[in-house]
């Protein structure tokens, strides 16, 4: 079985270097030839895909269906989950990163955006109630670190992509930076210190073979001049 992850192509927001988290912005037009390049990328290593997993946000979903377009696999099933949503910001969201690193610091600004424990400002989630009616308004982040994103990624992962990885099955995720930092966490089992340096970069897949006990056997990053 292999696992691919693919962050997002380039969002609105990261156009404009605004904090996202769950705040829904669509993909550029830049955003949407990388989706399409790594869907080639895809193509020409003659990739087999059983099923999809994304997110319930915007510029994830349309990055799939452009990946799975241009491979000719529209007709694959795509799972979408609210826990693999983007780390919430929290009251960051929708603040120019440069501009939040004036306010409070470029210290406490790559804590948030790097560190595994640190929690931004929290938010008013409210507006988000009306979004995603079948949450209980107390499991909606108001702002999450990198350790609570993972936590609610867990149940999805143990109890939906690991089993389709041991039947064998081909999986790629469609998601975010923190959630794919939080894969690549779990994945590669790295420190809290280790993971602060990951960084994933937009529309670029990441690649894993397993050994039958899913620990991880190798992982390739594929871009152009990979091949
Ligand atoms: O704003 C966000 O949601 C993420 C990714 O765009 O930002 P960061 O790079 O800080 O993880």
């Amino acid at each position: 079985m292999s696992f691919i992850l693919i962050r997002h192509g380039q969002s609105v927001s990261n156009q404009k270097n605004l904090f996202t988290g769950w705040y829904d912005a669509p993909l550029t037009s830049l955003g949407k030839e990388q989706a399409i390049e790594a869907g080639k990328i895809l193509k020409e290593h003659h990739v087999h895909l059983d099923t999809v997993h994304t997110s319930l946000l915007t510029r994830t979903i349309q990055t799939t269906y452009l990946i799975l377009e241009t491979i000719d696999k529209l007709y694959l099933p795509v799972h979408k989950t609210w826990r693999l949503n983007g780390r919430h910001y929290g009251a960051l969201e929708g603040m120019n990163k440069d501009q939040a690193r004036k306010i409070y610091g470029e210290d406490q600004v790559k804590q948030w955006r790097r560190s595994y424990r640190a929690v931004p400002p929290l938010a008013d989630t409210h507006s988000l109630c009306q979004r995603y009616p079948f949450l209980p308004p107390e499991v909606i982040p108001r702002g999450e670190s990198l350790e609570q994103t993972r936590r609610r990624m867990e149940p999805y992962i143990e109890e939906v992509i690991q089993p389709e990885l041991l039947q064998g099955r081909d999986v790629l995720v469609v998601a975010h930076g923190n959630v794919l930092r939080a894969f690549t966490m779990i994945l590669e089992n790295l420190s809290e210190e280790e993971v602060f340096k990951v960084e994933i970069q937009n529309a670029q897949p990441i690649v894993y073979d397993f050994h039958s006990d899913l620990s991880v056997a190798k992982k390739i990053i594929w871009t152009r001049s990979s091949y």
